[in-house]
């Protein structure tokens, strides 16, 4: 199929999304078209959020998660709010539903402009995250990197909420960890045959974390949604805070928290902002895309 399709660049906490209107078409984006508009400069994102037409009845979108190496992802955070607030601001209403692979996701815009998502139950069986190794409890497992007798990082908390997540607990701010190093070398460990995201989080209350995050297919990002979930559930199932935390993403260039509630229904709601930049047109297959002369004023 040829032709563009409209798209907007929007980000949460930083977090870089390209939301894509593919509805009314049955093609999806293409990861060459993913990776080129990856390597412009006015298009490098972290993730695209392709809207495609409901699949399931009672579902307002199918939505395809694409990282900006082209792979897929299951779950994104951040990018669900950028939906919600796209849709929200083109039909005026507040409530969405959305099917992803990894099942259904509910979310409601707010009156202040803030998005809750609910991701989802967390699934936290050794071969469901997946890891390679079988953990009777995966709370704490047995990984490490650095010294043997001196780790740097050990013993994360691994679940999946959708995508794979493994949270290191650090005792000093995420940002004095060389994660860039660290990153690569744990997404890729063979622990985890699909990846994973990795993520550094420090308790700073009890009800409070501080998080920095290498993301499986993008790596380094300015913030990640579901690692903010995945983090706040392994801190509660760890005793290491209550049910209810303020997520403060070390690199979000804003400082809004995130606000992670593992409800006691089983399920995980992500509360925080999202943030329209501007739009275009964009061809789903090669990702050649024209940005709107003058996009109109938008109030997020
Ligand atoms: N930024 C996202 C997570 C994106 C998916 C991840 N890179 C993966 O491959 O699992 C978020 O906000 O959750």
């Amino acid at each position: 199929m040829t032709g563009q399709v409209e798209f907007a660049r929007m980000n949460g906490l930083g977090n870089k999304i390209l939301v894509v209107d593919m509805r009314g078409r049955p093609d999806m984006v293409t990861p060459d078209a993913a990776i080129a508009l990856n390597a412009d400069p006015a298009t490098q994102f972290d993730q695209i959020m392709a809207i495609h037409d409901p699949r399931a009845d009672g579902t307002d979108a199918w939505i395809d998660i694409l990282n900006c190496d082209g792979t897929k992802a299951q779950a994104c955070g951040n990018g669900t709010r950028c939906v919600v607030q796209a849709l929200s601001a083109e039909t005026g209403r507040k409530t969405f539903t959305f099917q992803t692979v990894a099942g259904i996701l509910n979310a409601q815009e707010h009156a202040d402009g803030t998005i809750s998502v609910d991701m989802g139950k967390p699934v936290f069986a050794w071969d469901k995250i997946p890891l390679a190794e079988e953990f009777f409890d995966t709370s704490r497992i047995e990984l490490q990197i650095g010294p043997i007798d001196a780790p740097v990082l050990h013993s994360p908390s691994a679940m999946s909420i959708g995508n794979p997540h493994a949270i290191f607990w650090v005792d000093q701010d995420p940002m004095t960890f060389d994660l860039e190093r660290f990153g690569p070398m744990l997404e890729n460990h063979p622990m985890f045959p699909e990846k994973a995201n990795i993520t550094l989080a420090q308790v700073t209350s009890g009800d409070a974390l501080r998080t920095r995050t290498w993301e499986r297919g993008a790596g380094l990002t300015l913030a990640c949604g579901s690692a903010a979930c995945a983090a706040g559930v392994s801190a509660a199932r760890t005793g290491r805070t209550g049910r209810t935390v303020t997520i403060d993403v070390a690199t979000a260039p804003t400082r809004q928290p995130l606000v992670i509630e593992w409800r006691e229904d089983d399920h995980v709601v992500m509360t925080g902002p999202a943030e329209w930049e501007w739009s275009g047109k964009v061809d789903p297959v090669t990702g050649i895309f024209d940005r709107d002369e003058e996009p109109e004023a938008r109030a997020n």
